[in-house]
């Protein structure tokens, strides 16, 4: 019933990274584009396909669950903006809190909408602590959700709401400096944060280079997501699932 949770949790107490690439349909242009980044996460061994957005314009969100679940035999988890993004042919679901931001809806109401929905199908649900840190512009995330990211020299803000959200029972930290990011998660604040929870740190948001790929895993996180960059530069998913693949075989521990 929880095996993906099961799974990154392991993963994580054994120092090993985790890829996933997030897949916002809003940003599909049409199926052909989309089999093409599927086709290149079966090619690279990605973990998982993330599917998502703060903002639903089209109609394709199952439409594009289908096609994944089609061609490939990824995991996809739904990583949603709101309680539309429900799909129960999808693996699993991030149940998002958006602990760094004080928007009640978003700590809690849109979860009490989506619950009976939920019990309704066979998705794994897996609670986590979503975390949003200042990027030098606003991101559509944090001007959905009406919050106010944390700011990123304030390491111990960040820090201690990371454990808070454990200490709540979060299951997963995921901290987003949030699509289309300036700039990425600092690694210090990610180190910060890693040697503080014992939960997996899902890190995402700006990270457009093998470069800073490759700090991040370096600094703590678990799992990285991908978005933006891979449409743009589609031999970034390739070098960093290389990367990754090539890290597992001598894990780190930063705790
Ligand atoms: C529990 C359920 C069903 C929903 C939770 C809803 C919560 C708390 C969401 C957190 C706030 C939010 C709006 C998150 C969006 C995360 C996401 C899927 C981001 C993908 O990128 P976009 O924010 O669409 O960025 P672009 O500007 O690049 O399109
Ligand atoms: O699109 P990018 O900037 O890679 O971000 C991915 C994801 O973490 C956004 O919520
Ligand atoms: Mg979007």
């Amino acid at each position: 019933m929880n095996h993906l949770l099961s799974q990154l949790t392991q993963k994580s107490n054994e120092g090993k990274r985790s890829l996933g690439i997030l897949i916002d349909p809003d940003k599909v242009s049409d199926n052909s584009a989309c089999l093409r980044v599927i086709n290149m996460c079966v090619e690279n061994k990605v973990d998982y396909i993330l599917v998502g957005g703060s903002l639903m314009t089209k109609n394709n969100f199952s439409q594009i669950i289908q096609l994944i679940k089609a061609n490939s035999s990824i995991p996809v988890i739904i990583f949603p903006g709101n309680y539309y993004q429900i799909d129960s042919n999808a693996d699993a679901i991030l149940f998002l809190s958006l602990i760094s931001g004080r928007n009640p809806e978003y700590l809690i109401g849109q979860h009490v909408i989506a619950a009976p929905i939920l019990k309704r199908t066979h998705l794994e649900v897996i609670p986590v602590g979503y975390m949003l840190v200042n990027s030098g512009h606003a991101t559509a995330a944090s001007y959905i959700s009406n919050t106010t990211p944390i700011p990123t020299d304030k390491v111990s803000i960040a820090v201690s709401t990371a454990m808070a959200g454990e200490m709540l029972g979060l299951q997963i930290i995921y901290m987003d400096a949030g699509s289309g990011a300036e700039a990425p998660i600092p690694p210090k604040v990610i180190t910060a944060v890693k040697k503080n929870i014992n939960v997996p740190l899902i890190v995402g948001g700006g990270i457009s280079s093998v470069h800073l790929a490759i700090q991040a895993l370096q600094a703590g996180a678990d799992m990285l997501i991908l978005g933006n960059s891979v449409e743009e530069n589609p031999n970034l998913l390739i070098e960093v699932s290389e990367r990754i693949h090539h890290l597992n075989q001598k894990p780190l521990n930063i705790n």
